[in-house]
């Protein structure tokens, strides 16, 4: 894979032009792209810029983004030739300081999980994991140093996790979802892939212009809870086995590391996610649904059809849930650093037909929290499986600074 770290150390020594920095991703982007599919559509003449702390970096961008340079399709034939006039501030974020964007990735049809043809870079015979699929795979490929997702349920931890590497779901807000098409405007949150922690972080540190989100040299050792999160059902043996090795590893390394369980309002948070996700995507989705409900993908379509009769007394009642739940894990973060929990039940399904199952990802989507996806084992069949690392909300250099600690201590 390409370190974004590896890139920006030579490209500030002036060991690497940014011009070659961005011909090296494009000849990998020829050499793999008819097989992998990563992309719905890239530049192969994409120029790099000559200032800014991304200059020379290739950044993919996941298809429900807006960009002026590319069309918007997501994923969606309702879509097809959409052209946004203008770049969404996310992507706008990224060109300021200096990146070069060369494409845009697959996403599944509107985010949700109709699937893409892409295919797993560890094993052609398996899904990358979605909704943000182009990008996981882009950057597992070695296309890319690069890309953004977004994540409703598990759209950009659980690829990470099946496609072996770094990602966060920031804190809910930290970035934009303006230009960006809706699917739950409570959940929605726009994330990053890189190859390792620390090049993640310097990309969501340089797009944000917080430096303070970088991974500094030392990283002091955590207080972590492990949390199997039993309410959302038994794992398959090797994402428990991540699980494990990860918490042994940070313990080694001079982590305290404990199991924690969850007070009941947290996994009524987790029951609820669908009933929240649920009746805004039949808001956000209305036109689609109602004026193209023939041309609508049909796993979304199927779902809009049973949740249809979700009432905004339920919807309240959830959202009730969710604001008491933020609460009591507030409260949590005061016992320890950060939380270690799975980045999905086990390594990617086999086929393309799903693109796996969210039901470790969501709840951390709806608390807002930072999750990062750490690669931490190669099951059978050369398959990826991660564990995840939260903070605190608006904790994202924590989150990124002990998952960074996690990954050196997997090392050992
Ligand atoms: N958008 C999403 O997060 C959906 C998913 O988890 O597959």
């Amino acid at each position: 894979m390409i370190s974004l770290a590896d890139l920006q150390a030579r490209i500030e020594q002036g060991a690497l032009s940014p011009e070659a920095a961005i011909g090296q991703s494009l000849e990998a982007i020829d050499a793999q792209e008819k097989t992998i599919g990563a992309f719905v559509r890239h530049d192969a003449k994409a120029r790099a810029q000559d200032a800014g702390p991304l200059r020379g970096i290739a950044v993919g961008i996941k298809d429900i983004i807006d960009t002026a340079g590319f069309p918007t399709e997501m994923g969606a034939a309702i879509y097809r030739g959409h052209q946004p006039r203008a770049d969404a501030p996310v992507v706008m974020a990224l060109k300021q300081a200096g990146a070069t964007i060369v494409g845009k990735t697959t996403t599944t049809a509107f985010a949700a999980n109709d699937p893409t043809a892409t295919l797993n870079p560890h094993n052609h015979a398996h899904t990358p994991g979605g909704s943000s699929s182009g990008s996981a795979a882009a950057v597992a490929a070695g296309m890319i140093p690069l890309a953004l997702g977004t994540q409703t349920g598990g759209s950009v931890i659980r690829p990470a996790s099946f496609c072996g590497v770094a990602a966060i779901k920031p804190s809910y807000r930290l970035l934009p979802t303006v230009g960006v098409k809706c699917f739950s405007w409570t959940l929605d949150t726009v994330g990053l892939f890189g190859a390792g922690v620390r090049d993640v972080a310097l990309g969501l540190a340089a797009m944000t212009r917080r430096p303070e989100l970088v991974v500094p040299s030392e990283v002091a050792a955590p207080r972590i809870g492990v949390v199997t999160q039993a309410f959302a059902g038994a794992p398959e043996l090797s994402g428990a086995e991540a699980l494990q090795k990860a918490a042994r590893a940070a313990e080694r390394a001079g982590a305290t590391v404990r199991e924690l369980a969850m007070p009941e309002v947290i996994a009524e948070a987790w029951r609820i996610h669908p009933v929240v996700q649920e009746f805004e995507a039949h808001q956000s989705f209305a036109w689609e649904y109602g004026q193209n409900y023939d041309a609508m993908p049909p796993l979304l379509r199927g779902r809009l059809d049973e949740s249809k009769g979700g009432t905004p007394a339920e919807y309240d009642a959830a959202m009730d849930v969710t604001l008491r739940a933020r609460q009591a894990l507030a409260a949590i973060f005061g016992e320890v650093d950060v939380l270690l929990t799975l980045s999905a039940p086990g390594a990617a399904p086999n086929g393309l037909a799903s693109t796996g199952d969210p039901r470790y990802n969501r709840l951390w989507t709806l608390m807002g929290v930072p999750c990062v996806n750490v690669p931490t084992l190669i099951a059978e069949g050369g398959l990826p499986v991660g564990v995840t690392v939260i903070a605190g909300f608006g904790s994202d250099a924590k989150a990124l600074a002990a998952a960074s600690f996690v990954e050196d201590a997997l090392t050992k």
